[in-house]
């Protein structure tokens, strides 16, 4: 078990259930990863934040068997992970993709039972041939399964086909597919891409009651307004690197992130000055119209 590795930053005494140490994925000559740390606690719920290209996704697939780091290893409650996806699943981690993967012609009950084929004997080609195997372990997975779609919110849809739901539905059923294989961590890559405030809304509940379960939750998304009301603790990804990690607070006023995401480069400018020369021009600008203008432009009043 992980008792003995570094506690979370902000959750002092809680296990990591991840440990990511010195992760380095290259392709040829781009170094997509690099030399990335990053754990997630028992019960915490980590963001993972960065401009397109910064490396996200391929660090959730270095967390999940797809890629098999250059460098570096991922551990899940103090094992270091195998690098094949479905023994990741096995071990006890579960992760939701980028662009939706459902069996588009599958019924949302179906998705979710194939989910649980890591937890079944009967395994995936007798779950989705319905052998016999599979029809002796059929109720007990069929109540796990209807207990998700009610957890999720979509019981009342399970004999519609996937490719039928709407876009933030099919995004609840993927969360629903994920949690059937019964995981420690969850890893959501971009879970509220294309939803509506609602739906993100609602999103951001289903997360929280999955931690309620008692679920760790590590989550890529590029909502900032998603991420800080949701997180424990945000990591930055910029160019691959971790440029800075911390609570929601910590990462939203620092002035690196707001370079990142802004797309310009931090320089050390002092932020007072820029500040001066907004209200300069403010204020010239305010005394040009001054005469027929009823608008109040400056509240600062100061030049
Ligand atoms: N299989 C691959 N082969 C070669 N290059 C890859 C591969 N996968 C990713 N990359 C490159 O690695 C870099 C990081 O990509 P990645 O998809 O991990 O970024 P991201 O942060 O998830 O971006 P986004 O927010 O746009 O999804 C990019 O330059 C990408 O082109």
């Amino acid at each position: 078990m992980a008792s003995d590795t570094i506690p979370a930053k902000g959750t002092e005494a809680a296990a990591d259930v991840l440990d990511a140490r010195g992760v380095t994925m290259r392709f040829g000559g781009l170094t997509a990863v690099r030399d990335v740390d990053l754990t997630v606690a028992q019960g915490e719920i980590v963001g993972l934040i960065g401009p397109n290209g910064a490396g996200k996704t391929t660090l959730f697939n270095c967390m999940t068997g797809l890629y098999t780091p250059t460098e570096g290893t991922v551990s899940y409650k103090g094992t270091v992970l195998p690098n094949r996806s479905h023994e990741v699943t096995k071990a006890g981690i579960a992760r939701t993709f980028q662009n939706i993967r459902l069996f588009a012609n599958m019924t949302v009950l179906e998705n979710v039972l194939v989910g649980r084929h890591t937890r079944t004997r009967e395994g995936l080609w007798s779950a989705l041939l319905r052998g016999p195997g599979f029809k002796r372990a059929e109720a007990t997975s069929e109540a796990r399964a209807m207990e998700l779609l009610e957890f999720t919110g979509l019981a009342a849809k399970r004999d519609h086909l996937a490719r039928n739901l709407p876009y933030g539905e099919q995004r609840k059923l993927e969360i629903a597919r994920a949690l059937a294989s019964q995981p420690g961590l969850l890893l959501l890559d971009e879970p509220t891409a294309g939803m509506n405030p609602q739906e993100t809304r609602a999103t951001r509940e289903l997360v929280f009651a999955v931690r309620d379960q008692g679920i760790s939750v590590l989550v890529i998304e590029h909502d900032m307004r998603f991420i800080f009301g949701l997180c424990d603790r945000v990591a930055v990804l910029v160019q691959g690197e971790k440029l800075v990690e911390g609570t929601p607070d910590v990462v939203q006023s620092d002035d690196r992130v707001v370079a990142a995401y802004l797309g310009t480069p931090f320089e050390g400018v002092p932020e007072d000055e820029a500040v001066d020369e907004v209200a300069a021009a403010e204020n010239a600008a305010a005394k040009t119209a001054r005469s027929g203008s009823t608008t109040e432009t400056n509240k600062e009043g100061d030049a």
